[in-house]
C-alpha cells in the first residue's frame, strides 16, 4: 500500500468532475493496453454521478473499448430494483446505457426484494461470492486472511460530510470488518438505512483508489482523513490503493487541509 495519499485540487465541481473523467479514461485504456481489460469499482453519490455525467459528454470516451471493461459497485443502497435511488440505477442513467457494455462483466450489487428478498446480510454474502468467483481460486489481490476480489484496476469513492466512504461509516460494525469483503449495513445514518459495502479489506484490494470531495461541507472531513485520523473513526483514512490513493478535491472540500498538505500553488 501506498505511504501518502496524492491530492489534486480543481478550481469547482465541475472542473473535478471532468479531470476526474479524463483520468478515468486514461486508466482504463492504460489497464486495457497492459492486461486486456480493466476494472472499475463504481461509487453512488453526486461527485460519482457527476464524474460518469463528465465521461458520457467526453469525447473521449471512444477511446475506451467498453467491450473489456469490468463494473463493480463499492456499495449499494438496497431498494427495489429499478428504484431511482440505487446507485446502479443512477449510473445507467448517467452513462452505463449509453455505451457498449458486455452485460456479463456489469456487476450490480443486489436489490431488495429480489432473490434475497428483505435479508441485506444474505445480498452481501452473494455478492462476496460473486466477487471471489471473479477473483479465481488464488485471487491475485487478496492477503490470505480473507476472501479474494478481482484485484480492480480504479475503485471510485465519494467521501461523506462523516468521512463515510461507501457505507462504512464511523464506528459502525462494517468499518471494523477484517474478514468479510461485503457487509450488509443495517441502521445507516445516510438514507436509506439498509445498504450493502465493500470492506475496507476489499477497497484496499484495488490498485488505485480515488476519493472525490466537493463543497465546504466536506472541509472538516477531508482534514481529518488527510490528517492521520485512524480509519475507525474516519474510514476514508482507512480507504488506501496499493499502489495509489488520489484524493480529486474542490477548492472549497480542501480549504481546512493544513498547508502542509495542500499541494504546491
Ligand atoms: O450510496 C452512497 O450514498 C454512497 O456511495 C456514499 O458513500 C457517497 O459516495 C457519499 O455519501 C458522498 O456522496 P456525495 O458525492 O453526494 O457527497
Amino acid at each position: 500500500m501506498t505511504g501518502t495519499p496524492q491530492v489534486v485540487v480543481l478550481g469547482g465541481t465541475g472542473l473535478m468532475a471532468q479531470a476526474a473523467a479524463a483520468r478515468l479514461i486514461t486508466a482504463i485504456v492504460d489497464a486495457q493496453a497492459a492486461r486486456g481489460s480493466a476494472s472499475v469499482v463504481l461509487t453512488g453519490g453526486r461527485n460519482g454521478n457527476a464524474l460518469l455525467r463528465a465521461l458520457a459528454a467526453s469525447p473521449a470516451r471512444d477511446a475506451v473499448d467498453w467491450t473489456r471493461l469490468d463494473l463493480w459497485w463499492g456499495d449499494e443502497r438496497f431498494l427495489p430494483e429499478g428504484d431511482p435511488d440505487r446507485n446502479y440505477v443512477q449510473a445507467r442513467a448517467e452513462l452505463l446505457d449509453q455505451v457498449p457494455l458486455d452485460p456479463a462483466r456489469v456487476h450490480p450489487m443486489p436489490y431488495s426484494g429480489g432473490p434475497w428478498g428483505d435479508d441485506v446480510d444474505a445480498a452481501a454474502a452473494a455478492y462476496a461470492a460473486e466477487l471471489a468467483a471473479a477473483a479465481g481460486p488464488a485471487g491475485p489481490a487478496s492477503p490470505a486472511s480473507h476472501s479474494p476480489v478481482p484485484a480492480f484496476d480504479v475503485l471510485l469513492l465519494g467521501v461523506g460530510p462523516d468521512t463515510h466512504v461507501a457505507s462504512l461509516f464511523p464506528e459502525h460494525p462494517g468499518v471494523r470488518e477484517t474478514e468479510l469483503t461485503v457487509v450488509g449495513v443495517h441502521g445507516a445514518p445516510k438514507p436509506p438505512p439498509l445498504r450493502t459495502s465493500m470492506t475496507l479489506p476489499a477497497i484496499r484490494a484495488a490498485r488505485e483508489v480515488w476519493l472525490l470531495a466537493a463543497g465546504e461541507d466536506k472541509a472538516g472531513a477531508v482534514a481529518r482523513a488527510l490528517s492521520g485520523a485512524d480509519g475507525l473513526q474516519a474510514p476514508a483514512a482507512g480507504a488506501r490503493g496499493r499502489s495509489r490513493t488520489l484524493w480529486l478535491l474542490d477548492r472549497a472540500a480542501a480549504s481546512d487541509l493544513p498547508a502542509a498538505l495542500r499541494p504546491p500553488v
